[in-house]
Protein backbone atom coordinates (compact mmCIF):
# COMPACT_ATOMS: atom_id res chain seq x y z
CA UNK A 1 0.00 0.00 0.00
CA UNK A 2 1.26 3.60 -0.45
CA UNK A 3 1.26 4.90 2.84
CA UNK A 4 3.88 2.07 3.18
CA UNK A 5 7.09 3.80 4.93
CA UNK A 6 9.58 4.21 2.02
CA UNK A 7 12.03 1.58 2.58
CA UNK A 8 14.90 3.00 4.57
CA UNK A 9 18.70 2.11 3.30
CA UNK A 10 20.27 0.46 6.58
CA UNK A 11 23.42 -0.59 7.35
CA UNK A 12 25.76 -1.88 10.20
CA UNK A 13 25.30 1.61 12.28
CA UNK A 14 22.19 2.09 12.33
CA UNK A 15 22.36 -0.66 15.53
CA UNK A 16 24.08 -1.55 18.46
CA UNK A 17 24.82 -5.31 18.75
CA UNK A 18 24.45 -7.24 21.44
CA UNK A 19 24.49 -10.96 22.83
CA UNK A 20 23.68 -13.94 20.52
CA UNK A 21 20.70 -15.23 20.65
CA UNK A 22 20.92 -18.03 18.14
CA UNK A 23 23.09 -20.22 15.72
CA UNK A 24 23.03 -21.74 12.36
CA UNK A 25 24.44 -23.54 9.31
CA UNK A 26 24.37 -20.00 7.31
CA UNK A 27 24.71 -17.35 10.13
CA UNK A 28 23.83 -16.47 14.30
CA UNK A 29 20.99 -14.03 15.32
CA UNK A 30 22.38 -11.51 17.29
CA UNK A 31 19.81 -9.19 19.85
CA UNK A 32 20.02 -5.44 18.38
CA UNK A 33 19.21 -1.98 19.22
CA UNK A 34 18.55 0.31 16.19
CA UNK A 35 20.53 3.65 17.81
CA UNK A 36 18.13 6.65 16.93
CA UNK A 37 14.75 4.82 17.82
CA UNK A 38 15.82 2.35 20.60
CA UNK A 39 13.70 -0.18 19.17
CA UNK A 40 14.73 -3.64 20.23
CA UNK A 41 15.77 -6.38 17.22
CA UNK A 42 16.80 -9.44 16.52
CA UNK A 43 19.70 -9.28 13.65
CA UNK A 44 20.46 -11.88 10.95
CA UNK A 45 23.58 -12.79 10.21
CA UNK A 46 24.55 -14.64 7.37
CA UNK A 47 27.80 -15.12 6.06
CA UNK A 48 28.32 -15.09 1.95
CA UNK A 49 30.88 -17.10 1.78
CA UNK A 50 28.42 -19.67 3.92
CA UNK A 51 25.67 -18.81 1.25
CA UNK A 52 27.82 -19.67 -2.07
CA UNK A 53 29.14 -22.72 -0.69
CA UNK A 54 25.54 -24.07 0.24
CA UNK A 55 24.10 -22.17 -3.06
CA UNK A 56 21.06 -20.89 -1.48
CA UNK A 57 21.63 -17.39 -2.89
CA UNK A 58 18.60 -17.17 -5.29
CA UNK A 59 16.29 -19.34 -2.11
CA UNK A 60 17.40 -16.78 0.74
CA UNK A 61 16.06 -13.95 -1.48
CA UNK A 62 12.97 -15.35 -2.24
CA UNK A 63 12.52 -16.25 1.23
CA UNK A 64 13.14 -12.30 1.94
CA UNK A 65 10.86 -10.84 -0.49
CA UNK A 66 8.04 -13.88 0.80
CA UNK A 67 8.62 -13.01 4.40
CA UNK A 68 8.58 -9.22 3.75
CA UNK A 69 5.74 -9.35 2.58
CA UNK A 70 4.02 -11.35 5.43
CA UNK A 71 1.83 -9.72 7.87
CA UNK A 72 0.21 -11.58 10.48
CA UNK A 73 0.21 -11.41 14.59
CA UNK A 74 1.78 -14.86 14.80
CA UNK A 75 4.52 -14.49 11.81
CA UNK A 76 8.05 -12.58 12.82
CA UNK A 77 7.94 -9.33 11.06
CA UNK A 78 11.01 -9.04 8.57
CA UNK A 79 11.62 -5.30 8.67
CA UNK A 80 14.34 -4.73 5.97
CA UNK A 81 17.51 -6.20 5.65
CA UNK A 82 20.35 -5.17 4.10
CA UNK A 83 24.47 -6.11 3.28
CA UNK A 84 28.24 -5.66 3.31
CA UNK A 85 31.21 -6.90 1.60
CA UNK A 86 31.08 -10.53 3.59
CA UNK A 87 27.58 -10.67 4.99
CA UNK A 88 23.63 -10.13 4.77
CA UNK A 89 21.85 -8.69 7.61
CA UNK A 90 18.12 -9.36 7.93
CA UNK A 91 16.73 -7.06 10.81
CA UNK A 92 13.52 -9.29 12.43
CA UNK A 93 11.05 -8.79 15.11
CA UNK A 94 12.36 -9.98 18.31
CA UNK A 95 10.19 -12.58 20.09
CA UNK A 96 11.20 -11.84 23.87
CA UNK A 97 10.11 -14.76 25.35
CA UNK A 98 12.37 -17.34 22.98
CA UNK A 99 11.57 -21.11 21.59
CA UNK A 100 8.31 -21.99 22.40
CA UNK A 101 10.91 -25.23 22.69
CA UNK A 102 12.02 -24.46 25.67
CA UNK A 103 8.39 -24.11 27.28
CA UNK A 104 7.49 -27.34 26.15
CA UNK A 105 11.18 -28.80 27.26
CA UNK A 106 10.51 -27.35 30.75
CA UNK A 107 7.07 -28.43 31.65
CA UNK A 108 7.53 -32.15 29.11
CA UNK A 109 4.42 -30.85 27.77
CA UNK A 110 1.81 -28.63 27.75
CA UNK A 111 -1.45 -28.25 28.74
CA UNK A 112 -4.79 -28.50 26.48
CA UNK A 113 -5.71 -25.29 26.58
CA UNK A 114 -1.45 -23.87 25.89
CA UNK A 115 -1.54 -26.52 23.07
CA UNK A 116 -4.78 -26.15 21.36
CA UNK A 117 -4.20 -21.76 21.39
CA UNK A 118 -1.00 -22.51 20.35
CA UNK A 119 -2.71 -25.14 17.47
CA UNK A 120 -5.32 -21.99 16.32
CA UNK A 121 -3.07 -19.25 16.22
CA UNK A 122 -0.63 -21.89 13.99
CA UNK A 123 -3.55 -22.37 11.88
CA UNK A 124 -4.44 -18.92 11.54
CA UNK A 125 -0.77 -18.42 10.01
CA UNK A 126 -0.54 -21.03 7.99
CA UNK A 127 -4.12 -20.26 6.29
CA UNK A 128 -2.85 -16.29 5.90
CA UNK A 129 0.41 -17.97 4.18
CA UNK A 130 -1.72 -20.33 1.85
CA UNK A 131 -3.57 -17.35 0.83
CA UNK A 132 -0.66 -15.55 -0.01
CA UNK A 133 0.67 -19.02 -1.66
CA UNK A 134 3.32 -19.34 0.80
CA UNK A 135 3.62 -22.96 1.94
CA UNK A 136 5.46 -25.32 4.21
CA UNK A 137 6.53 -22.55 6.60
CA UNK A 138 8.83 -24.81 7.84
CA UNK A 139 6.96 -25.01 11.19
CA UNK A 140 9.45 -27.20 13.44
CA UNK A 141 9.28 -26.29 17.24
CA UNK A 142 12.77 -25.26 16.58
CA UNK A 143 11.15 -22.55 14.54
CA UNK A 144 8.30 -21.40 16.56
CA UNK A 145 8.94 -18.15 19.03
CA UNK A 146 7.03 -17.11 21.55
CA UNK A 147 6.50 -12.67 22.13
CA UNK A 148 6.57 -11.01 25.07
CA UNK A 149 2.71 -11.71 26.08
CA UNK A 150 3.21 -15.32 24.77
CA UNK A 151 1.98 -15.22 21.67
CA UNK A 152 3.26 -17.55 18.99
CA UNK A 153 5.22 -16.16 16.37
CA UNK A 154 6.41 -18.43 13.21
CA UNK A 155 9.83 -17.35 12.95
CA UNK A 156 11.61 -18.34 10.45
CA UNK A 157 12.35 -18.23 6.45
CA UNK A 158 11.88 -22.14 6.07
CA UNK A 159 15.57 -23.23 6.26
CA UNK A 160 17.55 -25.26 8.47
CA UNK A 161 18.90 -23.87 11.84
CA UNK A 162 20.32 -25.17 14.37
CA UNK A 163 18.89 -24.13 17.35
CA UNK A 164 21.39 -22.82 20.29
CA UNK A 165 20.96 -25.89 22.46
CA UNK A 166 21.95 -28.97 21.54
CA UNK A 167 19.46 -31.25 22.56
CA UNK A 168 17.32 -31.24 19.48
CA UNK A 169 19.71 -31.41 16.57
CA UNK A 170 18.85 -31.40 12.79
CA UNK A 171 18.31 -34.71 12.27
CA UNK A 172 15.40 -34.56 14.85
CA UNK A 173 13.27 -32.74 12.58
CA UNK A 174 13.38 -36.26 10.40
CA UNK A 175 10.13 -36.37 12.54
CA UNK A 176 8.18 -33.95 10.94
CA UNK A 177 8.49 -35.05 7.45
CA UNK A 178 5.34 -36.53 5.99
CA UNK A 179 5.13 -39.39 3.78
CA UNK A 180 4.76 -38.00 0.62
CA UNK A 181 8.33 -36.18 1.68
CA UNK A 182 10.07 -39.31 2.35
CA UNK A 183 8.25 -40.84 -0.45
CA UNK A 184 10.00 -38.35 -2.62
CA UNK A 185 6.27 -37.42 -4.03
CA UNK A 186 5.09 -33.60 -4.74
CA UNK A 187 4.44 -32.10 -1.91
CA UNK A 188 1.53 -29.48 -1.46
CA UNK A 189 -0.50 -26.72 0.91
CA UNK A 190 -1.65 -30.40 2.74
CA UNK A 191 2.15 -30.89 3.72
CA UNK A 192 1.79 -28.55 6.26
CA UNK A 193 -1.53 -29.72 7.70
CA UNK A 194 0.44 -32.78 8.53
CA UNK A 195 2.81 -30.81 10.06
CA UNK A 196 0.33 -29.36 12.30
CA UNK A 197 -0.88 -32.84 12.99
CA UNK A 198 2.84 -33.51 14.36
CA UNK A 199 3.43 -30.70 16.64
CA UNK A 200 -0.39 -31.50 18.23
CA UNK A 201 1.15 -34.51 18.82
CA UNK A 202 4.24 -33.23 20.54
CA UNK A 203 2.58 -30.39 22.12
CA UNK A 204 0.40 -32.99 23.85
CA UNK A 205 2.98 -35.62 25.05
CA UNK A 206 6.22 -33.98 24.55
CA UNK A 207 7.36 -36.06 21.84
CA UNK A 208 7.10 -36.55 18.31
CA UNK A 209 4.67 -39.29 17.14
CA UNK A 210 7.09 -41.29 14.91
CA UNK A 211 10.44 -41.16 17.22
CA UNK A 212 12.36 -43.75 16.35
CA UNK A 213 15.99 -45.10 17.63
CA UNK A 214 17.43 -45.29 13.64
CA UNK A 215 16.17 -42.86 11.30
CA UNK A 216 15.18 -45.65 8.87
CA UNK A 217 12.95 -46.96 11.57
CA UNK A 218 11.06 -43.36 11.83
CA UNK A 219 10.82 -43.42 7.98
CA UNK A 220 9.18 -46.70 8.37
CA UNK A 221 6.38 -45.30 10.91
CA UNK A 222 5.76 -42.43 8.57
CA UNK A 223 5.35 -44.39 6.07
CA UNK A 224 2.56 -46.86 7.90
CA UNK A 225 1.86 -43.54 9.69
CA UNK A 226 2.05 -46.36 13.15
CA UNK A 227 0.15 -43.82 15.49
CA UNK A 228 -0.35 -44.60 18.74
CA UNK A 229 -1.15 -42.75 21.80
CA UNK A 230 0.57 -43.58 25.30
CA UNK A 231 -1.66 -43.92 28.53
CA UNK A 232 -0.01 -41.18 30.09
CA UNK A 233 -0.24 -38.13 30.11
CA UNK A 234 -3.83 -38.56 29.74
CA UNK A 235 -5.57 -36.87 26.76
CA UNK A 236 -8.93 -35.55 25.60
CA UNK A 237 -10.51 -38.06 23.09
CA UNK A 238 -10.83 -34.67 20.98
CA UNK A 239 -7.40 -33.99 21.06
CA UNK A 240 -7.20 -37.63 19.92
CA UNK A 241 -9.28 -37.35 17.15
CA UNK A 242 -8.05 -34.18 15.79
CA UNK A 243 -4.53 -35.47 15.32
CA UNK A 244 -5.69 -38.89 13.67
CA UNK A 245 -7.61 -36.51 11.43
CA UNK A 246 -3.85 -34.76 10.54
CA UNK A 247 -1.99 -37.73 10.45
CA UNK A 248 -3.59 -39.26 7.56
CA UNK A 249 -1.45 -40.75 4.66
CA UNK A 250 -3.64 -39.50 1.95
CA UNK A 251 -2.63 -35.84 1.60
CA UNK A 252 -5.97 -35.10 0.34
CA UNK A 253 -7.79 -36.43 3.41
CA UNK A 254 -6.66 -34.34 5.83
CA UNK A 255 -8.33 -31.74 7.89
CA UNK A 256 -7.98 -28.68 6.29
CA UNK A 257 -6.90 -25.58 7.90
CA UNK A 258 -10.40 -24.37 8.22
CA UNK A 259 -11.63 -27.60 9.61
CA UNK A 260 -9.04 -27.42 11.95
CA UNK A 261 -10.17 -23.97 13.33
CA UNK A 262 -13.70 -25.37 13.08
CA UNK A 263 -12.57 -28.70 15.37
CA UNK A 264 -14.39 -29.49 18.88
CA UNK A 265 -11.63 -29.55 20.90
CA UNK A 266 -9.91 -25.80 19.55
CA UNK A 267 -13.43 -24.51 19.99
CA UNK A 268 -13.50 -26.12 23.52
CA UNK A 269 -9.78 -25.11 24.76
CA UNK A 270 -8.51 -22.35 22.40
CA UNK A 271 -8.09 -18.73 23.90
CA UNK A 272 -9.19 -16.78 20.70
CA UNK A 273 -7.05 -13.74 21.67
CA UNK A 274 -3.88 -16.51 21.18
CA UNK A 275 -2.50 -16.06 24.56
CA UNK A 276 -2.66 -18.22 26.78
CA UNK A 277 -1.00 -18.27 30.55
CA UNK A 278 -2.57 -20.98 32.12
CA UNK A 279 -0.47 -24.25 32.39
C1 LIG B 1 21.13 -18.41 12.01
C2 LIG B 1 19.82 -18.64 12.67
C3 LIG B 1 19.55 -19.02 13.99
C4 LIG B 1 18.16 -19.07 14.05
C5 LIG B 1 17.31 -19.46 15.20
N1 LIG B 1 17.08 -18.25 16.01
C6 LIG B 1 16.02 -17.42 15.97
C7 LIG B 1 16.25 -16.46 16.97
C8 LIG B 1 15.35 -15.37 17.40
C9 LIG B 1 14.67 -14.53 16.51
CL1 LIG B 1 14.89 -14.70 14.81
C10 LIG B 1 13.80 -13.54 17.00
N2 LIG B 1 13.58 -13.36 18.32
C11 LIG B 1 14.24 -14.17 19.19
N3 LIG B 1 14.20 -14.18 20.54
C12 LIG B 1 15.04 -15.15 20.95
C13 LIG B 1 15.25 -15.44 22.35
C14 LIG B 1 14.71 -14.70 23.37
N4 LIG B 1 15.13 -15.29 24.51
C15 LIG B 1 14.81 -14.87 25.87
N5 LIG B 1 15.90 -16.35 24.25
C16 LIG B 1 15.99 -16.46 22.91
C17 LIG B 1 16.75 -17.53 22.23
N6 LIG B 1 15.62 -15.79 19.88
C18 LIG B 1 15.13 -15.17 18.78
C19 LIG B 1 17.45 -16.82 17.60
N7 LIG B 1 17.97 -17.90 16.96
N8 LIG B 1 17.64 -18.69 12.89
O1 LIG B 1 18.64 -18.47 12.03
Amino acid sequence: NNNESPKRQWSLKDFDVGKPLGKGKFGRVYLAREVRSKYIVALKVIFREQMKKYGIHRQLMREMEIQTSLRHPNILRLYGWFHDAERIFMILEYAHRGELYRELRKNGHLSEKQAATYMLSLTQALAYCHEKDVIHRDIKPENLLLDHEGRLKIGDFGWAVQSRSKRYTMCGTLDYLAPEMVENKGHDFAIDNWTMGILCYEFLYGVPPFEAESQSDTFQRIRKVELNFPSTPRISTEARDLIGRLLVKDSSKRLSLQEIEEHPWIIKNADPSGICNTR
